[in-house]
């Protein structure tokens, strides 16, 4: 993969920079702010002008090369958790923790959204590749892009198996910031079913909206809009998938968050992970060389 933006040839308000000892491309135009550290293709900030961040990502998260970030987007695949065979390390894959190069840096100064037929203004588009760090030899590659503005994050991770066909897993394992998550509401889960990974993935009927009471891991069969409403920071977040066939829903609660070094004790209150994926069951077969792409829009609106 080829770098075609040189670090000096970033548009206006975009620039790599050295952030907790690892390079980050920092944007900060009138839109709104932005981080994406190359390790992992993973943004930790979006604050839409005028907003709190949208995306939560834990004080205590570790940048290093070769470690996960706790928070914001981590990028997952080519396997989701341990894999489908329950046994893969490390978990959620390799996509995460190898180190991605920038591939370009665009400033749209208002431009047309083709899935969603709008126009936006003023956003910025910067696409990382990911070539050479598959383990297994067979050459998978990936490619992400971030279109980032004012009223609208999309993401895309594109997933190019290598040699060999693959089962893909992916997901954007999107961590919400939330004012409180125990009074957080959905729209777009109610009565489907999920597999519930603290009950052996046992299947289970959603009767009506989940809340959170307590620590939540599902992999609903969902892949269309889910809303999470949040009357402490009195805003909604609208989550829009393409190209997936599962929605994960996370929050470890008190009890998980205690296992974790990377987070202080009490901020699973703060956030909640709506994760736009194709897992589980809901994988993808690749023939080699073949594509799949897994989009999510994040937007926010207010009552
Ligand atoms: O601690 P990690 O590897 O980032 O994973 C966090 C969580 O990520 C979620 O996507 C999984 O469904 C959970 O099972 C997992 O605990």
């Amino acid at each position: 993969m080829s770098t075609t933006t040189r670090p000096d040839d970033l548009p206006q308000g975009v620039s790599l920079e050295d952030l907790h000892g690892t390079p980050a491309l920092v944007v900060d135009i009138p839109a709104c702010s932005a981080v994406i550290h190359l390790d992992g293709a993973h943004l930790t900030s979006w604050v839409p002008e005028g907003e709190d961040d949208v995306v939560w990502t834990s004080p205590d998260a570790v940048y290093a090369e070769g470690e996960a970030i706790r928070g914001g987007i981590p990028l997952i695949g080519p396997w989701f958790g341990p894999g489908r065979d329950g046994r893969t390390s490390p978990a959620h894959g390799w996509l995460r923790t190898a180190r991605w190069e920038l591939v370009s840096g665009e400033h749209f100064h208002g431009w047309a959204d083709e899935d969603a037929d709008v126009v936006h203004s003023d956003s910025v588009a910067i696409t990382l590749g990911l070539e050479g760090a598959d383990p297994s030899g067979s050459g998978i590659t990936a490619q992400a892009q971030f279109v980032i503005g004012a009223d609208h994050l999309q993401v895309h991770l594109e997933v190019t198996a290598g040699s060999e066909g693959l089962e893909l897993e992916s997901a954007l394992h999107t961590y919400l910031s939330v004012g409180d998550v125990t009074a957080t509401r959905f729209t777009g889960l109610a009565d489907s079913r999920y597999l519930d990974n603290l009950r052996d993935l046992a299947p289970t009927e959603q009767q009506g909206e989940p809340v959170i009471d307590g620590p939540v891991d599902r992999v609903y069969e969902v892949a269309s809009p889910v809303t999470v409403h949040d009357p402490v920071l009195e805003r909604d977040i609208v989550v829009t998938p393409h190209g997936s066939s599962r929605t994960v829903l996370w929050n470890p609660w008190s009890d998980g968050a205690a296992h974790m070094d990377d987070m202080p004790l009490d901020a699973w209150r703060q956030f909640v992970c709506v994760e736009t994926a194709v897992n589980k069951d809901g994988f993808v077969s690749l023939a080699p060389g073949e594509t799949h792409c897994l989009k999510a829009r994040y937007e926010i609106s207010r009552a």
